[in-house]
């Protein structure tokens, strides 16, 4: 990711809303494991991104997400916080409060910049 800074790092499980199920299933394969997100600013493109790669070995990528502007974010708990993209929800389950307000905090200074 050329010029991409981050301006946030926590610590987080990334799940998926299945419509069909109507359950929360954890993102990336096997069980829900502990994933490091990020939210990455591209000055040159004026864009910001949610990307979270896994803890453990692989660093499978399990988010890739655009922050869309006016999109809404909900925070539903201190450790649970969610949002909607065209195709599917997400749901951060934060490890601890802490990182829940340190991402909430870039959340909404990247949809002002927006
Ligand atoms: C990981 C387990 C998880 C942990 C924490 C709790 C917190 C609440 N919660 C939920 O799933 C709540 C309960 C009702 C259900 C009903 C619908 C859902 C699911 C799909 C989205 N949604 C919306 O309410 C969205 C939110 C939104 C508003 C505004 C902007 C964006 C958005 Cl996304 N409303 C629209 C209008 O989209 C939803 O979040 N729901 C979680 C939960 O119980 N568990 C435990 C489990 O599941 O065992």
């Amino acid at each position: 990711m050329s010029c991409e800074s981050s301006i946030c790092q926590v610590r987080a499980t990334v799940m998926l809303y299945d419509d069909s199920s109507k359950r929360w299933v954890p993102s990336g394969s096997d069980s829900p494991a502990l994933s490091r997100v990020h939210i990455y600013h591209n000055p040159s493109t004026h864009t910001f991104r949610v990307v979270g790669r896994k803890l453990q070995a692989d660093q499978q990528v399990v988010i890739n997400c655009p922050i869309i502007k006016g999109m809404k974010y909900n925070q539903a708990t201190p450790n649970f916080h969610q949002w909607r993209d065209p195709k599917q929800v997400w749901g951060l389950n934060f490890s601890s409060k802490e990182d829940g307000a340190t991402f909430s905090k870039a959340m909404t200074y990247a949809l002002d910049a927006l």
